[in-house]
C-alpha cells in the first residue's frame, strides 16, 4: 500500500521537503524494499529530483548516500554500454542494509540531456570517447553541479554522510557545499563486454576510482 505522510520540512536556501510517500519497490533480485520517496520544493534548477530513503534512514546519524545521475538507457533499459544500471541496483541494496538515501538526480548524459546523449553514441561508435563526444557537439564534457544534492540533504536534515561513489568530484563538490563526507565507498566494478572503454575513460579522464584488471570481463 502507498501512504502519504507530510513531515515538517527543514528549509535550506529555499529547498524544502514537499512530500514523503511510502512506496514498496521490487528489486531485480526479487526482494521487496520499503522506500520513502521524498519530493522537494525550491530546487535551484527546477528539475524533479527525488530522494529515496531506505532502511532505517531516519535514525542514522551518518546515512549511506548515493548521488545517482539519471541514465535512462542504463537504469531503465539495462544498456550494457555503461555501468549505471548495476550501480543503481547495488546502491539500493546497500542503502537498504545501512540506512540512508539515494538521491536520483535528473542529470541525463552528465548534464547534456537524453537526446544529446543518444547523439553522442553515434560519435562514440566512430571512435570518440564519452567526454570527447560531448565536446564535439559543443557541449560540456561534464556539466553536473551537485549543489542541488547538498540542498536536498539539508532539507532532509542530513549533514554527515558516507558517500557511495567512484567519482572524486562528487565528494569535492558536496564538501564545498558544506556536507560532511566522512567516507567515500567505491561501487563495484560492473564490467560488461561493451563498457570497458567507458570505464577506462572515466578512470583516466576524471580520476574515477575504478580498478580494471586486464583480463576481467
Ligand atoms: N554524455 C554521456 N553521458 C553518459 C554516457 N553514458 C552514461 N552517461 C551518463 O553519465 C552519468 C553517470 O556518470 P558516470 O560518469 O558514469 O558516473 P558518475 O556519476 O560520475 O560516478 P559514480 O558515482 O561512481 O557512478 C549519467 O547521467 C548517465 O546518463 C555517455 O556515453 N555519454
Ligand atoms: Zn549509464
Amino acid at each position: 500500500m502507498t501512504t502519504i505522510d507530510q513531515r515538517p520540512a527543514t528549509a535550506t536556501g529555499g529547498c524544502a521537503v514537499r512530500a514523503q510517500v511510502h512506496v514498496p519497490l521490487k528489486t531485480p533480485f526479487g526482494d521487496w524494499l520499503g522506500a520513502d520517496v521524498f519530493s522537494f520544493t525550491g530546487l535551484s534548477d527546477q528539475e524533479e529530483h527525488v530522494a529515496i530513503g531506505l532502511g532505517d534512514h531516519r535514525n542514522n546519524p551518518e546515512p549511506l548516500v548515493r548521488v545517482h545521475s539519471e541514465c535512462l538507457t542504463g537504469d531503465v533499459l539495462g544498456s550494457a554500454r555503461c555501468d549505471c544500471g548495476p550501480q543503481l541496483n547495488e546502491a539500493l541494496q546497500e542503502i537498504e542494509k545501512a540506512g540512508g538515501y539515494l538521491l536520483y538526480l535528473r542529470q541525463e548524459g552528465r548534464g547534456i540531456g537524453l537526446y544529446n546523449k543518444i547523439d553522442t553514441y553515434v560519435l562514440q561508435d566512430e571512435g570518440l570517447d564519452t567526454y570527447e563526444a560531448n565536446e564535439r557537439l559543443d557541449l560540456a564534457a561534464d556539466s553536473r553541479d551537485y549543489q542541488v544534492a547538498a540542498d536536498m540533504l539539508a532539507a532532509l536534515g542530513v549533514s554527515r554522510v558516507r558517500l557511495l561513489t567512484n567519482n572524486p568530484e562528487k565528494v569535492r563538490q558536496l564538501r564545498a557545499c558544506g556536507v560532511e563526507v566522512t567516507e567515500r565507498l567505491s561501487t563495484g566494478v560492473h564490467l560488461t563486454p561493451y563498457n570497458r572503454h567507458y570505464l577506462e575513460t572515466k578512470a583516466r579522464v576524471t580520476q574515477h576510482a575504478i580498478e580494471l584488471t586486464r583480463d576481467a570481463g
